[in-house]
């Protein structure tokens, strides 16, 4: 809507006493003539007769100003517009000569209830009410050709059968559709009036903006309505809304991503702090669970799935199966934890054994000499057997066949060379070290509580990054307005 600004001179008395005041007709006279005018043209009017009636149908020609549309309200399947409806038309009996005092005719709101109007209603209406502040918002020009101008400004809450299946990357289509109430189609005759100045016939004001749509496409139609009692002519304009997803970037999208996110957390946390885990994992899917119904809340009850349905169900899951993964980790670490304590107590036993023979009979013999140590601190035994200078590889086949349990070990060599040689005065001999950890070796034979985190470290976060972008593709597949 352009408005501009200009000032005009009211007329004065100095006016009035001009030279030329003879010439040109006061504003006094020319509110007489036209009052004088306007009581002709409305004596013997009967307003209930239509113009041209008997002789040719009627046109009604309509264009509409939008100034303002409310929030789509999805719970309602309902959109609320305001517009300046116009609605243009010829009757012949509202003609006059024009002259210097007698133009077009600009009339006030009573003068509406005394001529013929067409009996436009909106077919899909729910409710509807005309602006009287600070007076009725009503205009009314009669030109001298007995065209009639008529100008009101509603605001109307209009039914739009919304799908929501693409919900929140859907495009919406509402309908504004008007009709004749009275008059079928054979009487008046609804058209689209593009003879005004600037070819357009939905406008929409300049500054409209929604938040949470763009209105991408008017189209417009022009139809009969068939109903039982006759064909009534209806105009339809039709508004295609893209929904901007900002809102739900910020209220849905991004807190679900990192819920999900945060849920994977766990698979750090170590299994034995059940608290960390359980409360984490309760946590996210709690917070999923209230992301999802405040996402839900201000849509209607459908039964089929919505886009943000399967996001946050997707969401859900996997928030749950983290809570799952620790569940499935926490039997196997107890089974686990059972079977090492048995092992333990199994490899001690053996140890316990083993000690109680002779250690140069267990691990020394002509061609195997060994020094067996344990470290009393943590139970693990370390064996020290002096390498064959001539066959190198010798003590460790033999070990491994003799003792395979021991690993050799880089690890202890420095210390154990010091261990054994610190009392020797013999130049260090070579030799070659094993390490057996009982503990250690229960432990790590069978891990598969330790391994089902690991995996679930690569598995969650890469087969949720695969989803997403297949719910980005598919959903999302036009330009994305925010
Ligand atoms: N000042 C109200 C104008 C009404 C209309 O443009 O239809």
């Amino acid at each position: 809507m352009n408005i501009s600004h200009t000032t005009r001179e009211m007329p004065t008395a100095a006016t009035n006493t001009s030279t030329s005041w003879r010439s040109k007709p006061s504003w006094k006279e020319i509110a007489r003539n036209k009052s004088r005018l306007v009581s002709k043209l409305l004596k013997d009017y009967d307003k209930r007769i239509r113009p041209y009636t008997g002789v040719l149908p009627m046109d009604v020609r309509v264009d509409m100003l939008v100034s303002n549309i409310w929030a789509i309200e999805e719970s309602q399947m309902d959109f609320t517009i305001d517009i300046y409806l116009r609605q243009y038309w010829e009757d012949p009996r509202l003609s006059f000569l024009e002259n210097e005092m007698q133009k077009t005719l600009t009339l006030n709101r009573q003068t509406i209830d005394e001529i013929w109007v067409p009996s436009t209603y909106f077919f899909n209406a729910k409710k509807a009410y005309f602006h009287d502040v600070t007076t009725d918002n009503y205009l009314l020009q009669i030109h001298p050709d007995g065209n009639i101008f008529y100008s009101v400004r509603l605001t109307v809450t209009m039914a739009c059968k919304l799908n929501l299946q693409m919900f929140p990357h859907d495009v919406q289509t509402c309908t504004v559709m008007l009709e004749s109430y009275g008059y079928q189609a054979t009487d008046v005759y609804y058209k689209w009036n593009s003879r005004n100045s600037t070819g357009d016939v939905v406008f929409i004001a300049e500054d409209l903006e929604m938040p949470q749509f763009m209105i991408t496409n008017v189209k417009l139609e022009e139809r009969t309505n068939i109903y039982n009692i006759g064909p009534h002519s209806a105009l339809v304009a039709k508004f295609t809304f893209h929904r901007r997803l900002g809102y739900y970037m910020i209220q849905t999208y991004i807190p679900s991503m990192l819920t999900v996110t945060i849920s994977w957390f766990s698979f750090w946390i170590s299994p034995d702090s059940p608290p960390a885990r359980v409360g984490l994992g309760i946590t996210t899917v709690l917070t999923m669970i209230t992301i999802s119904n405040s996402a839900r809340a201000p849509l209607p009850k459908v039964s089929y799935t919505k886009a943000i349905d399967w996001f946050l169900l997707m969401c859900l899951v996997y928030v749950f199966g983290a809570l799952m993964e620790y569940a499935i980790v926490n039997f196997y670490s107890c089974k686990v934890q059972y079977k090492r304590e048995r092992k333990k107590k199994k490899a001690e036993q053996e140890i316990l054994e083993q000690e109680s023979e002779k250690e140069e009979d267990k691990f020394t013999s002509p061609c195997l000499n060994g020094s067996l140590k344990k470290n009393e601190s943590n139970g693990s035994y370390r064996l020290a057997v002096v390498v064959d200078s001539k066959n190198p590889f010798f003590p460790r086949a033999q070990l491994n066949k003799k003792h395979p349990k021991f690993r050799f070990s880089r690890r202890h060599r420095q210390k154990e060379r010091d261990d054994l040689d610190e009392s020797d005065s013999q130049p260090p001999k070579k030799h070659h070290h094993y390490f057996w950890d009982p503990y250690e070796t229960a432990f790590m034979t069978s891990e598969p509580a330790y391994s089902v985190d690991k995996y679930a470290r690569i598995y969650f976060p890469v087969t949720f990054a695969v989803l997403n972008s297949i719910y980005w593709i598919v959903y999302a597949p036009d330009k994305m307005i925010f």
